[in-house]
């Protein structure tokens, strides 16, 4: 990834394109030959959020936070236990698959692992072809040649149609997989750790095409990444995410320079990026433990076993994800570099 200061967040459309309101994924555990419910994995637990039209919104946290599942959930690879998902002002929470198809072309995913998510055994004509196959969108003849114009917009060549996916690189592949998700010509895409298993060499080079993509199509993307330093610089906003819940939600540029939450600050201090700018921490902060199992999370503020600045009522009480300034919304009883009046609106949120 490039270091460089990152270009202010552009004004986009206000248009929201995707709503999600009190999302729940829980899994269940079961167990015994009557495999009764003992429990459940707690992996998305009450996200609220809304995507506008062509803006990068960022979901970033800690392995296990649940990330991957709201990808999914928003993709409708799975079903919410709870809560809604409004896609262009259709609920499309618990529609089945064959009410899902139209929307299998506007919504798509792209995976992390572009190694396993290709089919060694078939062609790159026949992975990315296999959109408009499915859809039954094209004659044989059409889908080789739009197959063959969608390599070429990802910097791919016509002539790696017949080709197979070992013989490409890493960062080859997921232009490969880029270019199937865009066969369709989707309004959303939800891109689950598009670079992290690419080499460093590689990874600014895969961002700096998803960006021209966004800009030619005018796409909206929801980048998911464990690590901010990832998002920095393609995100208009980034959502923090700890334990199936989002602690904090900001502009980029104001989550970066005066992060409200704890755990982002936490987060940044680990971004070896200087920060003249940001406020407050700038040592390293190393956080206690691990992150709490997702089966039992902490009550109230899920965040309080670790967190430096928890007090009784961080045990007690779970901070509401509140807006403390203009497009910057936090759940903290304390947030870091808050005015007074900006600590007032939490402690009057805590008790209402
Ligand atoms: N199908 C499933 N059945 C049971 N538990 C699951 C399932 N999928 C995910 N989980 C659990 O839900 C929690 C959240 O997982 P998820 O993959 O969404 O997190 P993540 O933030 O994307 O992590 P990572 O960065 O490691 O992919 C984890 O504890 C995970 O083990």
């Amino acid at each position: 990834m490039t270091t460089t200061e990152p270009t202010p967040a552009v004004q986009k459309s206000s248009e929201v394109l995707l709503s999600v309101d009190g999302l729940v994924k829980h899994f269940p555990i079961r167990k015994g030959v009557l495999q009764r419910q003992v429990g459940a994995v707690q992996a998305v637990d009450g996200l609220t959020f809304d995507v506008t039209q062509g803006e990068t919104l960022s979901l970033v946290g800690e392995s296990g936070c649940g990330k991957t599942t709201t990808g999914r959930l928003l993709t409708r690879l799975l079903e919410p236990t709870a809560g809604t998902i409004v896609f262009e002002g259709r609920d499309i929470s618990h529609l089945r698959e064959g009410q899902m198809r139209p929307l299998r072309r506007d919504v798509q995913m792209i995976f992390q692992d572009p190694y396993g998510s290709l089919n060694p055994r078939h062609t790159v004509g026949k992975i990315v072809g296999a959109p408009f196959r499915l859809q039954n969108v094209k004659t044989e003849h059409g889908v080789k040649r739009a197959v063959q114009e969608l390599l070429e917009l990802v910097g791919l060549s016509p002539e790696h149609y017949n080709r197979y996916p070992h013989e490409f690189s890493g960062g080859q592949r997921q232009r490969i997989g880029i270019a199937r998700t865009l066969a369709l010509r989707p309004k959303l895409i939800v891109a689950d750790e598009p670079v992290s298993a690419l080499d460093v060499s590689i990874q600014a080079q895969v961002v700096n095409l998803l960006e021209d993509l966004q800009e030619e199509f005018d796409l909206t993307y929801v980048m998911i990444a464990h690590d901010l330093s990832v998002v920095r610089h393609v995100s208009d906003r980034v959502a923090v995410m700890y334990l199936g819940k989002i602690v904090e939600l900001a502009d980029r540029v104001d989550l970066y320079e005066n992060p409200m939450h704890p755990y982002t600050t936490a987060l940044l201090s680990a971004v070896p990026v200087p920060d003249t700018k940001r406020k407050g921490k700038q040592e390293r902060i190393r956080l206690q433990g691990d992150v709490p199992s997702p089966i039992n999370p902490p009550p109230a503020c899920r965040f309080h076993t670790r967190c430096w600045k928890a007090q009784d009522i961080c045990k007690t009480v779970e901070p509401p994800l509140i807006q403390l300034a203009p497009g910057h919304q936090t759940a903290c009883h304390f947030p870091e570099n808050a005015t007074p009046e900006q600590e007032a609106t939490a402690t009057a949120a805590a008790k209402a």
